[in-house]
C-alpha cells in the first residue's frame, strides 16, 4: 500500500517550533523581520506572497511586502535591496521568482547580503551547502522542507539511491546537494538525460521538479520507493496536479507527496524556520 506524506501536517509541526522561536527571541528583544520583494503581477506569485505575509505574521514576526511594478528596473531594484541589506529590522530578505525579463536574476541574488539570504541562492550560500560547510547558512526552503518530511516519515537517505529530475537553483541543485550530504547516492537527472524514464526506475528516493504534468507514472517508479512531487502544473481541465501521475503510483510508490498538500505547504513553513534562524545568527558575534 502506498502511504501518503502529509505535507500540511509536518508543515504544522515546523510551525509550532517556529512560533516557539519566534517567543524565545522576543524575550530577548529580538523580532524576526522579513522583507518579501514581488515585480509584476504574476497571479500565481501574487497568491505566494501573500501567504508569506499572512504567516509570518501570524508567527508573530516583522513582516513587509514590496510590491513594485512590472516595469521597474535592475537599478530601481538594486537599490530597494540595498536599502533592506542596511536595515536592521530586516533579517531576511526574498525576491520573489519569476522576475521580468529585463532584471537580471543572477545579479539580484549576488546583490543580498549572503547573512540575510533567505532563500539560500547566494553563491556564498550554494557554495557551503556543496561543501557541507559546518556552521550557519541558509539553505534553500523547497529542499530543505523536503529532507525535513523525509525525517518526519522515518526515510534516511543514507545508502539510498536518490534521482532528482529537474537542475534548477531553486530546487533541483541544492536537492541533490542535501541528499548528497546525507549519504544517499545521487543522480540528477533532467530534460537532456537519456532514457530519463529508465533512471527514475532506479531511484529509493524519487524526487521530480520538471514543470511538467504527470511526466512521471507508476510504470516509471521503482517498487516501494519514496517519490517527491515538486510540480505545480495545470491539468487540461485547469485542475492543480503535479510532475507525478499520483493515481497511477498508487500501490506501486512506498511514500508519495500529494499535489497540493504536499511539498508547497513544507516551502513557506521552512521559509519562516529560516527567517527565524537568520534573526538568531544575526546576533551571534563571528
Ligand atoms: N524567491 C522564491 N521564489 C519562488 C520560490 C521560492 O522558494 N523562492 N518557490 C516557488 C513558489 N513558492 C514560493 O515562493 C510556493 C509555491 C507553492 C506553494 C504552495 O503552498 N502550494 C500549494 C498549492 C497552492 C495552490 O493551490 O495554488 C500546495 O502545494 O499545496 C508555496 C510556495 C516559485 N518562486
Amino acid at each position: 500500500m502506498t502511504k501518503i506524506i502529509d505535507g500540511k501536517a509536518v508543515a504544522k509541526k515546523v510551525n509550532a517550533q517556529t512560533a516557539t522561536a519566534v517567543a524565545e527571541l522576543a524575550a530577548q528583544g529580538i523580532q524576526p523581520g522579513i522583507a518579501v520583494i514581488i515585480v509584476g503581477d504574476d497571479a500565481a506569485s501574487q497568491i505566494y506572497v501573500r501567504n508569506k505575509n499572512r504567516k509570518a505574521t501570524k508567527l508573530g514576526m516583522h513582516s513587509v511586502v514590496r510590491q513594485l511594478p512590472a516595469t521597474t528596473s535592475q537599478d530601481e531594484l538594486l537599490a530597494i535591496i540595498a536599502a533592506y541589506n542596511a536595515d536592521d529590522s530586516i533579517h531576511g530578505i526574498l525576491v520573489q521568482s519569476p522576475l521580468p525579463a529585463q532584471i537580471n536574476e543572477p545579479l539580484i541574488t549576488m546583490a543580498i547580503d549572503p547573512k540575510k539570504d533567505v532563500d539560500g541562492f547566494h553563491p556564498t550560500n550554494v557554495g557551503k551547502l556543496i561543501t557541507n560547510f559546518p556552521g550557519n547558512y541558509p539553505v534553500a526552503n523547497t529542499p530543505r522542507g523536503i529532507m525535513t518530511m523525509l525525517a518526519d516519515y522515518g526515510v534516511d537517505p543514507a545508502g539510498k539511491t536518490a534521482v532528482v529530475i529537474g537542475r534548477s537553483t531553486i530546487v533541483g541543485k541544492p536537492m541533490a546537494a542535501l541528499l548528497t550530504n546525507a549519504n544517499a547516492t545521487v543522480t540528477i537527472a533532467h530534460s537532456k538525460t537519456a532514457d530519463l524514464k529508465a533512471v527514475a526506475r532506479t531511484a529509493d528516493i524519487l524526487v521530480v521538479a520538471t514543470g511538467i504534468a504527470h511526466l512521471i507514472t507508476g510504470a516509471d517508479i521503482k517498487p516501494g520507493a519514496t517519490v517527491i512531487d515538486v510540480g505545480m502544473d495545470r491539468d487540461e481541465n485547469g485542475k492543480l496536479v503535479g510532475d507525478v501521475d499520483f493515481d497511477s503510483a498508487q500501490g506501486i510508490a512506498g511514500l508519495i507527496t500529494p499535489v497540493p498538500g504536499g511539498v508547497g505547504p513544507m516551502t513557506i513553513a521552512t521559509l519562516m524556520q529560516t527567517t527565524v534562524e537568520l534573526a538568531k545568527w544575526s546576533d551571534v558575534s563571528e
